[in-house]
């Protein structure tokens, strides 16, 4: 990779650690730490849930894109939302400044670790399954992806090991830190 990212971007399906691993990327590397979802909640002044149940899933999406495309970070670790992938501008936006890794889980942790689908406040069609959104965006993922990390079978302090060392032999880590 010949440029510098000033953010690292994190993507990947509900369940796979963007959040968590995210946090504890910022803190290692002494970046800031952006959760999108809490950006969104936060601007909304209502849950993602709630946004859902009130407005439909398609009124989350364009709302993550919207504040996705409008997100001014520097020297941030962004975790983005699930359904953040269904936005190419949203995306796009994101690479300017950003190197995407995307947190590849396979679907049984996913099914693991999801306890809360009903709750979370997921973008998905009415009655559509985790199965289903899997693989319906596994695609979306890899396109997006500058660089796909293994986040099953590890720990998070792991996963966050990985991803720095992913980065740090690609020479892709933000630059205060190059
Ligand atoms: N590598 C991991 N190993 C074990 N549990 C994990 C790992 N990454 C995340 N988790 C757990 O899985 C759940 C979902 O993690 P979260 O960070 O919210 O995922 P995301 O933001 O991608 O939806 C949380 O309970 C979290 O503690
Ligand atoms: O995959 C999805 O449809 C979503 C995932 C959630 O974020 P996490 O991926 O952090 O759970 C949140 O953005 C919203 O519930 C939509
Ligand atoms: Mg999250």
């Amino acid at each position: 990779m010949t440029r510098r990212p000033s953010n690292i971007v994190l993507i990947g399906m509900p369940g796979a650690g963007k959040t968590t691993v995210g946090a504890l990327l910022a803190r290692r590397l002494g970046l800031a730490f952006a959760d999108t979802d809490r950006l969104i909640e936060h601007r909304e002044g209502q849950t993602l849930q709630q946004i859902v149940d009130t407005h439909g899933y398609q009124t989350l999406r364009a709302i993550e894109a919207r504040v996705l495309t409008q997100l001014d970070c520097r020297g941030d670790v962004i975790a983005t939302g699930g359904s953040a992938v269904y936005s190419d501008a949203a995306m796009t936006a994101l690479q300017r400044h950003g190197v995407i890794v995307h947190l590849q889980v396979d679907l049984e942790t996913i099914l693991s670790r999801v306890q809360d689908a009903a709750t979370r406040g997921l973008a998905r069609a009415p009655g559509q399954s985790l199965t289903a959104l899997f693989a319906e965006r596994e695609a979306l993922y890899a396109h997006y992806a500058e660089f796909s990390v293994d986040a099953s079978g590890d720990d998070q302090f792991a996963v966050a090991d990985r991803v720095i060392a992913t980065l740090t032999r690609a020479h892709a880590l933000p630059s205060p830190l190059a």
